[in-house]
């Protein structure tokens, strides 16, 4: 059996509603861009996504609809049937079958028209396919108002519903009109149901909570009930009805002996009977109610038939309670007495299963008998009695600490720090002790020998400092290691000047001395090779006109450029060292107007700001109103 949780069941719009939400949900989460220019593929998938879109959204509500509301095969006994009373199975049926109908026949338009839109050939018809689509989904909707209308008022009733348990421990309370249910659950229970002195003030159940040996109980007020057959009764009482077929717990009998609630105690004996097949199997009790007005006894003395009635009853084996809910009286022995009665039915049926079998071949419950008359007491020690006699002499009275005290005072209580100080005269504690007296500190005169015991650490630094407590022994050093620490100078200060000397030689591309004040010894010139090979022994006085080195001769030395070989007439004649605008050119003439030319074709260009002739570069595109449409208002450039 699921379990529904009534409370929980999402609002169902009405048809209008539904058919708003949905295509307002297309429109803001499909794509909205489409143009004729587009693929016909494209475009058929643009309008498609926007059928099947709207359909699944249709889809998934009504599927939300049709899971949420509660399923009345589910149900336990009770809710179905008090759904049935109270919304009519077959209406409600009929409301979710429809729902149901409606999301199939949605889904059927939907798959048709993805068909069709498969084979549109242009915009135009997928827009107008999915315009019919969307159209026809919208008009199954909106047939579907009635369905929806009475589904959104059964959630709105259903959710108010008590939360019944038809399992739990529970007591019901029913009877004719006017009896005082509605005030005995008020009693026992926090339950605030309304009480009113006429009758079907209670038109619904109620339900409040109860404890009694320490469990929860259930405490369950039906409407009242009225002499007549069930075909007659009315949605009200049915629901009374419904939770006694079904609710399996103690039946409390409202009786009302004063028949202050104007039916008489024959008419709800008749209530009693008609209603009694639903007590079968259910511990059951009368309450006679309103004994403050009239009890048992005084009804025996006016109307003994009346009385006998009542005593008919209990010749059944039904116990008869007397109760006032005005006085209170009797109400708890009710309460008492229908609880035990249920309680023990409950632990009946239980043993009678196989579980209460298994469990109790498990359990053994020890009950020790006497084995003989003999007396044993408790022993005890002599040597612990003894020390704890001592103990409990000696022991001083306990010392009041500060916590004890906080607890007896409570927010009497404060710390008070003064109070422990040992002083010569108890009156001094609380006195104010000043930081400055006079001028001076105070804290300077608690130690009164203060100056002499600063005069003796004076006195005893001074020894110290002339004995040469704090003179550091300096070693004298020998020879040796004098003669290191030379050496480690020198290597320190070659270090130093090396990398001085690396850094000018090599910049590293960080900071480029200028070659003015970088001044780098040529690495190999004649009078050094002269002066190193004299060294080695090799005669060097012939070698004066021998070169040692060529340089690279300059500009002034190199020979002037070819002017263009000419033949006979003057005309240039090709070679391979022909400069490329004269090559091809009959004469100087015919040169210079060559020359003219191209500087002209060239004008055009330049002032366009081209590259050369194969520049089709648009640097900035023009908007294209300007140049594109019809021409009625003037050519292209005037635009
Ligand atoms: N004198 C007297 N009056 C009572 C007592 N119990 C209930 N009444 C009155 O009876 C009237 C009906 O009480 P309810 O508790 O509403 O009775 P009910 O059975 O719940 O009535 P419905 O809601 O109509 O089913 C109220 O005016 C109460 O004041 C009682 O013990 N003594």
């Amino acid at each position: 059996m699921s379990h529904y949780n009534f409370k929980k069941i999402t609002t169902v719009p009405s048809a209008k509603d539904f058919v708003d939400i949905i295509l307002s949900k297309t429109q803001r989460k499909t794509p909205t861009v489409v143009h004729k220019q587009f693929k016909i593929s494209r475009i058929r998938r643009f309008y498609m996504t926007k059928v099947k879109y709207t359909q699944q959204n249709f889809h998934d509500k009504l599927t939300a609809i049709i899971t949420e509301f509660p399923k009345l095969e589910d149900l336990h006994p009770f809710y179905a049937d008090l759904l049935n009373t109270l919304y009519n199975k077959d209406h409600y049926k009929l409301a979710l079958g429809q729902i149901n109908m409606a999301r199939h026949l949605i889904d059927k338009v939907a798959s048709d028209y993805n068909k069709l839109l498969k084979y549109g050939d242009s915009l135009y018809r997928c827009k107008q396919l999915k315009k019919s689509a969307l159209g026809r989904m919208a008009t199954i909707m909106k047939k579907q108002g009635p369905p929806l209308k009475y589904l959104e008022d059964v959630r709105q009733h259903i959710s108010r519903l008590p939360s019944i348990d038809p399992i739990t421990r529970s007591l019901l309370l029913c009877g004719c009109p006017n009896a005082g249910k509605s005030s005995f659950i008020n009693l026992i229970t926090h339950a605030d149901v309304e009480v009113q002195p006429y009758a079907f003030t209670t038109k619904s159940l109620y339900v409040g909570h109860t404890d009694y040996e320490y469990l929860r109980w259930q405490v369950i007020d039906t409407p009242g009930i009225l002499d007549r057959s069930f075909d007659e009764m009315n949605t009200i009482e049915l629901q009374a009805i419904t939770a006694l077929a079904h609710i399996r717990a103690a039946v409390i009998f409202f009786l009302d002996i004063s028949e202050t609630c104007d039916v008489q105690i024959e008419q709800q004996m008749k209530i009693f009977e008609s209603i009694k097949p639903l007590f079968a199997n259910k511990p059951l009790l009368v309450a006679c109610n309103k004994v403050d007005v009239m009890n048992l006894e005084e009804l025996g003395e006016k109307y003994p038939e009346k009385r006998e009635l009542i005593a008919s009853l209990e010749r059944e084996g039904i116990p008869v309670l007397e109760m006032s809910t005005l006085t209170q009286q009797g109400v708890m022995e009710v309460k008492k007495e229908a609880c035990d009665r249920l309680l023990a039915k409950r632990v009946d049926a239980k043993m009678r299963t196989r579980k209460a079998d298994s469990i109790l071949n498990r359990v053994h419950v020890a009950m020790p008998s006497q084995r003989d008359q003999k007396e044993r007491k408790p022993f005890i020690p002599e040597t612990v009695q003894k020390a704890d006699k001592e103990k409990m002499e000696v022991s001083e009275p306990k010392k009041k600490l500060e916590r004890d005290l906080e607890e007896e005072l409570m927010d009497d209580y404060s710390l008070d720090l003064n109070k422990n100080k040992d002083l010569e005269n108890e009156e001094w504690k609380y006195d104010k002790i000043p930081q400055f007296w006079e001028g001076y500190n105070v804290a300077d005169f608690v130690d009164p020998d203060i100056m002499t015991k600063l005069n003796q650490l004076l006195a005893e630094e001074e020894a110290r400092e002339k004995n040469g407590f704090y003179d550091t022994n300096i070693e004298e050093e020998d020879e040796t290691m004098k003669e290191i620490r030379k050496l480690a100078k020198r290597i320190r200060e070659k270090k130093i000047i090396n990398a001085i000397n690396a850094r000018l030689d090599k910049p590293k591309g960080k900071a480029v001395i200028s070659r003015a004040t970088r001044k780098r010894e040529r690495e190999r010139s004649v009078s050094r090779l002269r002066s190193e090979f004299e060294e080695l022994g090799v005669d060097m006085s012939d070698v004066n006109d021998c070169h040692f080195t060529r340089t690279r001769s300059t500009s002034r030395s190199r020979p002037p450029l070819k002017k263009a070989r000419t033949d006979s007439e003057g005309r240039v004649r090709s070679s391979s060292k022909t400069p490329r605008d004269q090559s091809g050119v009959r004469d100087v003439k015919m040169a210079k107007k060559l020359k003219k030319i191209g500087r002209k074709a060239q004008l055009v260009i330049n002032k366009d700001g081209r590259k050369g002739e194969a520049d089709r570069h648009v640097y900035n595109l023009k908007p294209k109103h300007l140049f594109a449409g019809k021409q009625s208002s003037g050519t292209a450039n005037r635009r």
